[in-house]
């Protein structure tokens, strides 16, 4: 990628900065990070306040608020099971979702647009690590293509409005994420929550042992949700650029080796079985990069601590979660 896209491009601290989804894991995150830049006119909506797949809601709220800027982390969101097992409601409402948010930030001339997808965007056989202009290049995972699509289709709506419209408008695709704010469900959770979820439980409650989902072979790469969030305002402040642009921490690793990291970091000593009529899902989505470690952003909070920091988070707010 053309590093000149990256150049000084300061969101000013006083901006009407709109979070959609600040509630949830990467929103909460993101917000969190404005507030600690000093960023006073912070706007955000919980779902039950404004419910985006609503059209004529979503453009009321825009001609209100009048946002200078919008970060788009509101989403239908879910791990594997859910997301094979509703495609309809992750293809329908996350393609309401995003085209009546970016429409409405169009009518009314939003300057920066940061739009959320994720790595499953790229073919199921990608060659790894995954660069962005993989790209619609190949098929993609039965398991979340209908999600997938919708995110591609997001992407090529931020590509269009800036070729038809010239706004600076960017996305970025992050690997999978964790930390506090996260969805702890059972069913619906990607895999990191769930099983701390699943071994904390257990340790509770002194079961012999735990069945996690799959085989534990396929790899996954993982990225604290701050460090997302600080990647999110660093291309907010730095790229103005068509292609959408990944975010991760370079590093995967089998999901078995997450399951006893995860069992190491709740303090499970019982043992661990595989549940191999459960989806594994794409065997393999190590992201390239480069692209953004070339900018000068890097990742700081390291898988073991994140776990350990999480765990502790997931300990003090068990009575808030999700279901
Ligand atoms: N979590 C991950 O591992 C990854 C996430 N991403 C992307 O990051 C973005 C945010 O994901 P994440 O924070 O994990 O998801 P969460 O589920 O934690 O948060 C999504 C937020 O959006 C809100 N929301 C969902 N649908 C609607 C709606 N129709 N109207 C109004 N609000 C709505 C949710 O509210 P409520 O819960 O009340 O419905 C929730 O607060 C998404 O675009 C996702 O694709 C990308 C890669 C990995
Ligand atoms: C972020 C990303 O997230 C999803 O893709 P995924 O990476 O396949 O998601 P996952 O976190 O749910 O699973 C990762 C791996 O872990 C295994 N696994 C074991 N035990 C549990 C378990 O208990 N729960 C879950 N969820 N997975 C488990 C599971 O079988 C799989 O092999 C999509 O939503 C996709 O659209 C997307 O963007």
């Amino acid at each position: 990628m053309d590093s000149a896209l990256f150049a000084d491009r300061a969101v000013s601290s006083d901006a009407r900065v709109y979070v959609a989804g600040h509630r949830g894991l990467v929103g909460s995150a993101v917000w969190r990070a404005f507030q600690s830049r000093g960023f006073t006119n912070l706007i955000g909506r919980s779902h039950a306040e404004l419910e985006l797949t609503d059209r004529a809601a979503v453009f009321d709220f825009f001609a209100t608020e009048r946002p200078d800027v919008v970060v788009l982390a509101a989403a239908k969101v879910g791990g594997i099971m859910a997301n094979s097992t509703f495609p309809v409601d992750f293809i329908s409402q996350n393609l309401q979702v995003q085209v009546n948010v970016l429409d409405a930030a169009l009518q009314h001339g939003v300057e920066r647009l940061l739009f959320l997808g994720s790595t499953c965007i790229y073919p199921k056989f990608a060659e790894q690590p995954i660069r962005e202009d993989a790209l619609l290049t190949g098929l993609l995972e039965p398991t979340n293509d209908a999600y997938a699509i919708a995110k591609i289709a997001g992407i090529l709506q931020v590509q269009a409005v800036r070729r038809q419209y010239g706004l600076p408008w960017i996305s970025a695709m992050p690997t999978n994420l964790y930390g506090p704010s996260d969805n702890f469900s059972p069913t619906t959770s990607h895999v990191l929550p769930a099983l701390i979820r699943r071994y904390e439980e257990a340790r509770l409650s002194n079961t012999k042992s735990v069945v996690n989902w799959g085989t534990g072979t396929p790899m996954r790469e993982f990225l604290h949700v701050d460090d997302m969030a600080a990647a999110c305002l660093h291309l907010l402040d730095t790229y103005d650029g068509p292609q959408q642009v990944n975010v991760g921490s370079g590093k995967d690793l089998p999901i078995k080796d997450i399951a006893t990291m995860v069992a190491e970091a709740v303090g499970y000593v019982g043992a661990t079985e595989w549940d191999t009529s459960k989806p594994d899902g794409t065997p393999r989505k190590l992201i390239d990069v480069s692209t953004l470690l070339g900018s000068g952003w890097e990742p700081t909070i390291d898988l073991r601590e994140g776990l350990r920091s999480t765990v502790e988070w997931f300990r003090a707010n068990e009575n808030a979660l999700r279901t």
